[in-house]
């Protein structure tokens, strides 16, 4: 090894601990000199009058995941702007590169930058060979056999081919899913009024200029209020509502990520919540109906949910507690109504009413007498209370 690839060697080394111990200032002061040592060998080479091509890609190579850490080490600082810069010099060399893709996405979300951060996105999950993983074979095998190894996997996950029809050929799959997908969604049009209503305000992903929010479907929003936002998203409509979930939804666009909100073990289902699991109990059971089942919620509260035990650890005290065990008041007497016990809760478990007063009191304060009433309504409305 030359003097000077070992020097490259070392600093890399160098900066990647100092990265990994977020020890931001200093990692990007050592890769600053990597990326000086990478940008002067690169120019020699190119001066050779016959480069060796492997050799001038491994410095290239090297330059861009210099640039790509030192934009990640940048943003943790909010230096944003030079960090984009980074995100910029790696995209130069390589356009795809996955992990400079994502740092430039989540930057342009920090700086509420929400098209440019929706273009990043779109790059990274749309550009062919960025190391998206397809679940086509195992989801075209009928889901037999081990589920491909994705615990240390980071990045998205597609199924790029459809699940329905033959497997000829990946475009010949494709086609005859969105075949049976238009055949049904015809039936179900001729059949109901209202989900044809739904379809047709489903967005085209056109009008995406006046998005405002990084949430929704862009042609929704706004323009009707009935609705906050509708869609179909094929890969994310695999995945069931739990009350206790380990993943979470979010909108950007006309696009849905989701994310683990927790850790998650291997060979876990993925769940997220369909609906807000704090709201009233009535309200949960009749979202968890529309849903076409039957959420246990007295169960999930208690056991699923384990609420108790949540709430010590998010250290949740006071006032709060009551709210929340409140807002469960129907799974407790489920569970502790024949029991005596159920007389010390009770003195714990504040009534309905006295937490509608307190929230009446909270919007007085907040929004002033006169948006109050509507919201008191409603307040009352939610819990069931009239
Ligand atoms: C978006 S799909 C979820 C995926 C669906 N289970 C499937 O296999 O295609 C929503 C439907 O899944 C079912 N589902 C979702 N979560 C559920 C749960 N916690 N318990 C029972 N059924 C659930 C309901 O029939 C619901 O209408």
């Amino acid at each position: 090894m030359s003097a000077a690839e070992e020097q490259m060697q070392q600093l890399r080394s160098q900066a990647t601990v100092l990265l990994l111990r977020e020890e931001w200032g200093d990692s990007i002061h050592l890769y600053s000199q990597l990326i000086d040592v990478c940008q002067a060998r690169i120019s020699n080479t190119n001066q050779d009058p016959n480069p060796d091509p492997d050799h001038l890609s491994k410095l290239n190579k090297s330059l861009c995941i210099a640039f790509s850490n030192r934009a990640e080490a940048r943003s943790k600082l909010q230096d944003f702007t030079r960090a984009l810069q980074d995100c910029d010099g790696a995209l130069r060399i390589e356009p795809t590169h996955f992990k400079t893709l994502y740092c430039k996405g989540k930057i342009l979300l920090s700086l509420n930058r929400y098209l440019n951060a929706l273009d990043a996105s779109k790059q990274l999950y749309l550009t062919p060979g960025t190391g998206s993983f397809d679940l086509s074979d195992w989801v075209l095998n009928g889901l037999k056999g081990m589920p491909p190894e994705l615990a240390e996997y980071i990045g998205p996950v597609v199924v790029k081919r459809g699940i329905l029809g033959g497997q000829d050929s990946a475009e010949n799959a494709q086609l005859v899913m969105w075949k049976n997908f238009i055949d049904k969604v015809k039936e179900t049009v001729t059949k109901c009024q209202e989900t044809q209503l739904l379809i047709n305000m489903l967005s085209t992903g056109e009008d995406e200029v006046d998005l405002e929010v990084p949430a929704v479907s862009a042609k929704v929003l706004g323009k009707n209020s009935d609705f906050y936002g509708i869609g179909l998203w094929i890969l994310a409509s695999f995945i069931n509502h739990s009350c206790n979930p380990n993943a979470r939804r979010l909108h950007v666009g006309d696009y849905v990520m989701v994310h683990a909100s927790r850790d998650v073990k291997a060979g876990e289902e993925i769940t997220f919540m369909y609906f807000d699991t704090l709201s009233p109990f009535e309200k949960r059971a009749e979202m968890s109906m529309s849903w076409g089942f039957n959420c246990n919620v007295a169960d999930a509260s208690l056991k699923e949910l384990r609420l108790e035990e949540g709430m010590k650890r998010w250290a949740v005290r006071g006032k709060g507690k009551g709210y929340l065990r409140a807002s469960y008041w129907p799974a407790y007497a489920e569970v502790y109504g024949s029991d005596r016990s159920m007389k010390r809760w009770s003195r714990q478990i504040p009534k309905m009413e006295a937490i509608v007063d307190s929230v009446v009191e909270v919007g007085k304060r907040k929004r002033g007498i006169e948006g109050c009433c509507r919201w008191i309504e409603e307040q009352r409305w939610c819990s069931g209370i009239r």
